[in-house]
């Protein structure tokens, strides 16, 4: 049977030796500064119903939100595709938010937009709630060119290469989450 890598088999101090600093915490900072004016602009006069989604969202959304200039709804979802590694499978789904969302203007919060299928599934599961709108705003976006045919970020904040990241929320093998700053392994 093939074991699954954990955090014993895979130190974050040695991955951090191997790794560039790709953006540093005022850098990341800055950009969701920047972010939280454009989405706060285009919200006025409305009460947006935020979600972010598990875990690797929860930085991100916790800065932006104290940045926004409107009162807003917030809930969460749990989704994850790599599970602790670092390559992506099916999504699985731990945890759906748990308000009604029909008629809401929706804004999902997430970390990095990668390939795509999370922010996918999780915008046409909105959009089956009978959502008014749905908007993706996340902090990092590996722009390659392979994702999802049509998906691109309604907001972004940095570019990452294209590489496997972390720190900022993006764990490497469930480790780095808390690093303030993003890395990129080599
Ligand atoms: O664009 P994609 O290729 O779908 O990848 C992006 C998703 O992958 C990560 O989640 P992950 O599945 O690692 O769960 P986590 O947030 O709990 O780390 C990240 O937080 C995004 O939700
Ligand atoms: O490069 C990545 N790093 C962390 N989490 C991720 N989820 C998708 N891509 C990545």
């Amino acid at each position: 049977m093939s074991h699954k890598p954990t955090a014993k088999d895979k130190p974050l101090a040695d991955a951090l030796k191997n790794s560039d600093l790709v953006h540093d915490r005022a850098t990341v900072e800055s950009a969701i500064v920047r972010m939280a004016g454009e989405i706060s602009r285009d919200y006025q006069g409305r009460r947006p119903t935020v979600l972010t989604i598990m875990n690797g969202g929860l930085w991100f959304a916790a800065r932006l939100s104290l940045e926004l200039e409107f009162d807003a709804e917030f809930d969460y979802l749990h989704a994850t595709r790599y599970r602790g590694n670092t390559q992506g499978s099916g999504l699985v789904w731990l945890r759906e938010p748990s308000i009604d969302l029909r008629d809401k203007d929706v804004l999902l919060l997430d970390d990095i937009l990668d390939e795509g299928p999370t922010l996918l599934e999780v915008r046409h599961w909105c959009q089956s709630r009978d959502v008014r709108s749905v908007k993706l705003a996340v902090m990092c976006w590996k722009r390659h060119g392979r994702a999802v045919e049509g998906l691109e970020p309604d907001y972004y904040g940095l570019e990452v290469p294209d590489r496997y990241v972390f720190g900022y929320g993006m764990d490497y093998y469930e480790q780095g989450r808390n690093l303030p700053a993003v890395y990129a392994l080599r």
